[in-house]
């Protein structure tokens, strides 16, 4: 190919695309390079930074050759083909589906004479893997008439771009083919990772690299929190018609009126939301794959010709549509990944002028994404290594990018240079946080605040809630939440013709009754829409995972999940708590956040989840993690190792901790903290002095009360501390207590054995193998808070002692199946021996419970006895042939659950499912 100089290249540029000049430098540079012809070339730029500009000029200017134009999707190839051929009067074509035989033979007749006039030729990858195309490509390749070949939307050859398409795959072979045909690859900006792929994939050798800076300058990023929003679509239109709003209305042609695209995830969501906005009066058209071919092309050219101002599509739309005035790019659910929001909200402002690019987030939608792309996953099968469970696996990962970047306080535009690995941005104001970082944090604060009540089945109006959010709408209507109807004392005409204008005639009291009839409109509406959610997709918006999968267990439904889940929760908020009061961190935790404490709940009812088969152990399962974790006196290994997702940036030294405080919250805020912890610290010291305080409950209900205060303490934010009481290792009386409680209740509930040599023999022999056996328990049972090492077991060998004069351990082995102990002797042959074996792993569970003060009172011992009846007597009555000791003591943990949730009040209660 032939060298030009500046001159001669803008010359070109003006005769066959009418442009005075290139838009960039990289733009010039690299069509200079692509002509020099030397080298194979990677071209990444956003998009609408004339991309196609690049390989377009060069094909053109190549005399009697055709360059060949890769491109994933014949919409795409006919957008390009209109303008090539009709704007520019550029001979392109293609040869696919879209055109007729006559014309196909036409082409191919063009391509195979001696003077070829057609310059570009577009083919999908498909179309370059069939045999036809192949036998083509060979015969113009002997000719010398091939320019080059350029793949355009080349991130779809990487695995990890988001249009991944294995025939682009294929392409990679092909090329190494024909060495010496020069390609170029074109992409929009790409994560340097997809870039490696894509010069990988294609077998380019050395090539020459053009990368635009991803920044759009003249793009302002924010995001709005659903569940701050008043009313959805009232906020929604005023905040269109502010940026669509056109100085000179009179002089604009109409295919230049400034424009929206609204993105939703959902078919559904796209026809909902524009309905609802054409209702509100603003020109507005769905567009989506459900529509027939014709009412597309309507709605598309009625968008790009000015007659509609808003398009509500999915995703799929506005590839390779090219509008210069798109003014607002919203997107009304949260993109997949970065990349894809880039690209998306990329097709703002593309004529240079301030645009927007605002994203709607709420966790409801975060929740049935990460459930799909959950399911994805689980359906690639148990290959780790295979591309499609590498590829799910990295969905979900990108997709947790996106949700961690909402929430979050860091500049809008970073999530893209750090994502695109370019140096960070000069924002100047050009998104909500760097404009007022103060009013977001604020925002965030009440967002997660919401979303943590609502989810905890509560929703607590905060004065957050109550904040103005005008910067919002850039001087614009306030959201609602400053005051309920700002949306009508604001001179925006549109919304005046509707109600604001009788709203200012309407006497005080008219308005009152006015005003309490909307909200409740508005509150109804809300509720309409919860209510539809609850029945039809429980599931989908529930946070538990696997949520689809739950009726597999009978009789599960996802709210008991999401209801356990929810206890889990407050059981790690109150662990939390009380640890830090007694034990106060030198630096205040605040790093764990309450969607910490969800991610950390959410996967260990997953475990729960996944690791029964039946309802009645789930509950159990869930009903121990939960009391265990509510009662652990220290933080709990979960929340100590788990590492916070959206706040990695508070790790560092005291210094970098302190300087984030105080960024995010303002000077005082350190002041306060150390108070705090100083005030905790006495506080802590006080509860030692006091550690000795028996209580006076001699009830069970009076008991599990206690339990109960403390999950309604939960929002009151009162923690309820149970005493850390150290229990004296050489206590003899404690030991002595708890030997004579058992005796005592063995003496009840059996009749005394008398030992003679044989028994007391065998009892010797095999006295390890049963304290093996009941080291299963041992280990459930160091779960339970507030037990002291060696105290415990010192206890428990006193009592396996005296239970191993009675018991026959023959009769006691490890189940296989589940590992639990099981008395395999038919109740029939030996009731009375069964029912020892029944009381002792009965009372030596219970043990562990009166141990550890659950069982407390003037007459804890009485309690304890009638409990330990009580129970003994549900498996014995039950009369099942086979009891497991895993069952007794499942069992004996839920009644604990269930009597703390007041499930239980007396011992009449107790009873087995
Ligand atoms: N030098 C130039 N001067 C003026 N306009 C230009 C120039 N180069 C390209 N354009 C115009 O810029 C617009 C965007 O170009 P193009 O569609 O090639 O961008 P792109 O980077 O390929 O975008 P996408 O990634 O969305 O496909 C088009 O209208 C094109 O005609």
């Amino acid at each position: 190919m032939s060298e030009y100089t500046d001159e001669e290249l803008s010359k070109e540029l003006k005769k066959y695309f009418k442009h005075n000049t290139f838009k960039s430098d990289i733009q010039k540079n690299a069509i200079k390079s692509i002509l020099s012809g030397q080298k194979d070339t990677y071209i990444s730029m956003p998009t609408g930074s004339g991309k196609s500009l690049c390989y377009q000029l060069p094909a053109v200017l190549q005399e009697n050759k055709v360059s060949i134009v890769i491109s994933p999707l014949i919409a795409l190839i006919k957008n390009q083909l209109d303008f090539l051929n009709q704007k520019c009067k550029i001979p392109a074509s293609t040869i696919n589906s879209t055109i007729s035989s006559k014309e196909r033979d036409k082409v191919l007749g063009d391509l195979k004479t001696k003077t070829t006039h057609i310059k570009l030729l577009y083919v999908t990858p498909e179309q370059v893997a069939s045999n036809s195309f192949q036998e083509l490509f060979k015969l113009l390749f002997k000719f010398h008439k091939i320019g080059f070949v350029a793949v355009d939307e080349a991130h779809c050859v990487s695995m990890w771009g988001h249009d991944f398409r294995k025939d682009y795959l294929k392409l990679g072979e092909w090329r190494s083919a024909y060495p010496s045909i020069q390609f170029i690859a074109l992409t929009a900006t790409a994560p340097v990772l997809v870039r490696k792929d894509i010069i990988a994939n294609l077998n380019f050798q050395n090539p020459a690299i053009f990368q635009v800076p991803c920044f759009r300058k003249n793009l302002y990023y924010d995001i709005v929190y659903k569940n701050l929003m008043r009313d959805d679509f009232i906020e929604l239109k005023c905040y269109i018609q502010k940026c669509l709003e056109n100085p000179e209305p009179n002089t604009t042609k109409s295919s230049e009126k400034p424009c929206a695209i609204i993105y939703c995830r959902k078919k559904e969501s796209t026809e909902s939301v524009a309905l609802s906005l054409r209702k509100l009066g603003l020109s507005c058209e769905a567009f989506h794959s459900g529509l027939k071919k014709s009412d597309k092309e309507k709605v598309q050219d009625d968008w790009m010709n000015g007659k509609v101002l808003v398009i509500v599509a999915t995703v799929a739309f506005g590839m390779g549509i090219d509008h210069q005035h798109v003014r607002l790019v919203v997107h009304w659910d949260i993109s997949q990944n970065i990349a894809a929001y880039y690209q998306e909200s990329g097709r703002a402002g593309r004529d240079g002028k301030k645009s927007f690019c605002r994203l709607y987030y709420d966790r409801d939608e975060v929740r049935s994404i990460t459930f799909l792309l959950n399911q994805d996953l689980n359906k690639c099968g148990k290959d780790t290594k295979s591309e499609k469970y590498q590829r799910a696996k990295n969905a979900l990962k990108e997709f947790e990018k996106m949700v961690e970047h909402c929430e979050n306080v860091i500049c809008r535009h970073i999530l893209f240079t750090k994502y695109f690995g370019d140096p960070p941005p000069k924002c100047d104001s050009m998104c909500d946080v760097c404009k007022d970082k103060k009013s977001c944090q604020k925002r965030l604060d009440s967002f997660l605040q919401i979303s943590a009540s609502a989810s905890m089945g509560t929703r607590i109006r905060t004065a957050a809630e109550e904040a103005d959010f005008t910067d919002l709408y850039e001087g614009g209507r306030s959201s609602g939440h400053k005051g309920k109807f700002d949306y009508y004392d604001n001179d925006d005409d549109s919304y005046d013709n509707d109600y604001g204008s009788s709203f200012r005639k309407a006497s005080e009291k008219e308005r009152k009754e006015e005003r309490s009839f909307i909200d409740k409109q508005f509150a109804l509406r809300k509720m309409n829409a919860a209510a539809a959610m609850k029945m039809n997709e429980t599931a989908s918006i529930s946070r538990v995972k696997s949520a689809n999968a739950t009726e597999s267990k009978v009789g599960l439904t996802v709210v008991t999940r999401e209801n356990y889940l929810s206890l889990l929760i407050s059981a790690l908020k109150s662990n939390m708590e009380k640890s830090a009061l007694l034990d106060p961190p030198d630096i205040p935790t605040i790093a764990i956040t309450y969607k910490d404490l969800e991610d950390i709940a959410i996967d260990l009812e997953l475990k729960c989840f996944d690791s029964c088969k039946a309802v009645s152990i789930y509950r159990r399962n869930m009903a121990k993690e939960t009391f265990a974790i509510k009662n652990e006196a220290r933080l709990h290994s979960l929340i100590k190792n788990h590492i916070p997702k959206k706040h990695k940036f508070h790790g560092g030294d005291y210094k970098t901790i302190v300087e984030d405080l105080k960024n995010r919250y303002g000077e005082d805020v350190i002041e306060e903290l150390e108070n705090e912890v100083e005030q905790k610290k006495l506080k802590k010291e006080k509860l030692q002095q006091k550690n000795n305080d028996t209580k006076n409950q001699s009830k069970i209900s009076s008991f599990f009360k206690k339990e109960i205060k403390g999950v309604e303490d939960f929002d009151s934010k009162k923690t309820d501390i149970i005493e850390n009481e150290e229990i004296d290792k050489s206590d003899i009386s404690q030991l002595k207590l708890m030997k004579s409680v058992l005796e005592d209740e063995l003496r009840q509930i059996q009749p005394e054995k008398e030992p003679n040599e044989e028994n007391m023999n065998q009892d010797e022999e095999q006295s390890s193998k049963k304290r093996k056996a009941d080291g299963e328990i041992e280990k459930k049972l160091q779960k339970i808070p507030r037990i002291e090492e060696g105290n415990l077991f010192k206890t428990a060998n006193e009592l396996l002692k005296i239970e191993s004069n009675r018991i026959e351990p023959e009769n006691v082995s490890f189940s296989s199946s589940s590992s639990s102990i099981v008395i395999s002797e038919p109740v029939s042959e030996n009731r009375s021996r069964n029912k020892k074996k029944i009381s002792s792993i009965v009372v030596n569970t219970l043990n562990q419970f009166y141990h550890d003060k659950r069982i407390q009172g003037n007459d804890s011992k009485a309690l304890f006895k009638a409990i330990a009846r009580k129970v003994t007597h549900i498996f014995y009555d039950s009369n099942p042939d086979v009891v497991s000791k895993k069952d007794i003591t499942d069992y004996i943990y839920e009644v604990f659950y269930q009597a703390r949730e007041g499930i239980i009040t007396k011992l009449e209660d107790f009873k087995i499912d």
